[in-house]
């Protein structure tokens, strides 16, 4: 809509092949709203409430007579601005993917005494969570007059087994000081007829739904519901992850308060192995499919001297191996600290361990402990060698440091995230997941946002820095699976200009 583009939409429902190369599968319902222009410009378009219900009416933005903004030139954001996916660019290359700027618009398409807003926060804990709740209750009432919004209560299954919370900007005034979510959350329970079921009884007309990969996905699907039901329901996406997996946006929030909190680990770790002779401090962080956090809690330290990751295979004995390289650093230096995300070498734990294929209630694989299992091979491979006696200290600091709040940078992300997904509801737009793209706020599809998952790139310069930084080894030697996601875009890395 709003554009003078040409318009490209998929109306048969075949698979279809994104402007990125990914297979968008036949199930997944609704058309993607692909707008095209010169030089190879392509807007990948948010759905919006007039493509299945005509005629809706439309309302003055009630922000043109807010005197806080009012004063702001150019406060509402231009119909046709979009924010480019890729802002490395050649002469003579294609202008390529661009995202919905996120901001207010002129017109909006819900009257305040309208709107009943419903929040629910699902998956695992990330800091900031309470601070995204607060500034949507706070957005929606103090730039656009909405009073009724609803808490639901533990999650997806909240929606139908729970009481709901009436929120106000008084009852969450001082929730973002806090860690965790005042909602509650679980993992499982995604039952979409149920939710939208319940949507509909309860009168819900705008649906904000924070959560990770799998989260967003159930808002996939509740979207697709509620626009074959025809309801004038906008779903919004926020997206929630600590281990930072989520592809396209530049980073998820919370991600900063968790490598901060992370230093500490690393200096406890520091402090334990350099107080005793051949001291090693093993620091096990979260990143389940990705070592994000990891990778940039080493490179933030300069105390680590070696950072494992699930995106980086390494292999323990002979040439070039974990044993090798500690042997190496303990007889220069005389300590060490290893820094070891959680989804690191699975493979070689698995080997030892029992089966591998236990779920959580979501879907997604158990993981076994990697941090205990190295500090154990490793105490148990110099008692054999007799040759160095090592004392290995072994810190999981991962749910303490999920659980505090969020820090200042964080709290200012998760306020412009909140409020760039309520002017996107006033404005009409739904299936979007708001995100910072390129350092701006956009309106992502979801489809963008579930198609794959955001991986470091151990081919990219920033693991070359933490390479140098530590001095490690790089395990080429092993076999790499690795070679598939290399081959995926790699501008991923996070944040921009740190490539
Ligand atoms: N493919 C899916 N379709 C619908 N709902 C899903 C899907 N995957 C996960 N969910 C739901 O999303 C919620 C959170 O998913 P989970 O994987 O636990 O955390 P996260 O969203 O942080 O990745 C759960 O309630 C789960 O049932
Ligand atoms: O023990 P839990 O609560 O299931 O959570 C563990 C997982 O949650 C995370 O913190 C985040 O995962 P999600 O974003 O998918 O919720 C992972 O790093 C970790 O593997
Ligand atoms: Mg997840």
């Amino acid at each position: 809509m709003d554009s003078n583009f040409s318009s490209l939409s998929n109306h048969n429902h075949t698979p279809f092949i994104t402007p990125n190369g990914f297979l968008r599968p036949k199930s997944m319902a609704s058309d993607p709203k692909i707008v095209t222009g010169a030089a190879g410009y392509i807007l990948e378009d948010v759905p919006h409430l007039t493509d299945y219900i005509p005629d809706l009416p439309t309302y003055p933005n009630p922000l043109q007579d807010n005197p806080a903004y009012s004063v702001v030139k150019q406060y509402f954001v231009h119909v046709d601005d979009s924010v480019p996916q890729k802002v490395v660019v050649h002469k003579d290359g294609a202008r390529g993917v661009h995202f919905r700027r996120a901001g207010p618009r002129q017109k909006v398409y819900f009257e305040a005494d309208e709107v009943k807003a419903a929040i629910v926060t699902c998956g695992g804990l990330c800091p900031g969570l309470n601070t995204v709740i607060r500034e949507l209750v706070c957005g929606l009432h103090h730039m656009y007059g909405v009073k009724k919004v609803l808490g639901i209560n533990g999650g997806y299954r909240g929606f139908y087994a729970r009481n709901t919370i009436n929120l106000t900007p008084k009852s969450v005034n001082d929730i973002h000081k806090r860690g965790g979510t005042v909602l509650g959350t679980s993992r499982g329970g995604h039952d979409t007829k149920k939710i939208v079921d319940s949507i509909q009884d309860r009168g819900v007309n705008q649906v904000y739904i924070i959560g990770g990969d799998g989260t967003q996905k159930g808002a996939a699907a509740i979207f697709e519901e509620v626009r074959r039901r025809g309801l004038k329901v906008s779903v919004v996406g926020i997206p929630k992850t600590i281990d930072n997996d989520i592809p396209v946006i530049d980073k998820s929030f919370g991600f900063d308060t968790a490598v901060e909190e992370a230093q500490r680990a690393i200096n406890a770790a520091h402090v334990e192995a350099e107080s005793v002779e051949n001291g090693i401090g093993v620091v096990k962080l979260m990143g389940r499919h990705s070592g994000f956090i990891a990778m940039y809690a080493t490179l933030a330290s300069r105390d680590v001297d070696c950072c494992l990751i699930p995106e980086s295979p390494f292999y323990l004995e002979g040439p070039g191996g974990l044993y090798e390289y500690i042997e190496k650093r303990l007889k220069e230096n005389g300590h060490m600290v290893i820094v070891i995300a959680e989804g690191a070498g699975q493979e070689l734990v698995s080997e030892s361990a029992q089966s591998m294929s236990e779920k959580d209630a979501s879907g997604n694989k158990l993981l076994q402990d990697v941090g205990l299992w190295i500090s154990h091979k490793i105490r148990d491979h110099f008692a054999e060698q007799k040759t160095l006696p090592i004392t290995l200290k072994y810190i999981d600091p991962t749910y303490m440091i999920r659980a505090i709040p969020s820090n200042a940078s964080d709290n200012v992300y998760c306020t412009l995230l909140a409020q760039s997904a309520v002017h996107g509801a006033m404005a009409g737009y739904t299936g979007y997941t708001s995100g910072l793209v390129n350092g701006r706020q956009t309106y992502i599809p979801f489809y963008r946002i579930t198609e794959k998952q955001n991986y470091v790139v151990i081919t990219d310069r920033m693991w070359a820095r933490l390479l140098s930084s530590t001095n490690q080894p790089s395990f080429l030697d092993t076999k790499d699976d690795n070679e598939e996601k290399e081959e995926e875009e790699p501008l991923n890395e996070l944040p921009d200009g740190h490539c």
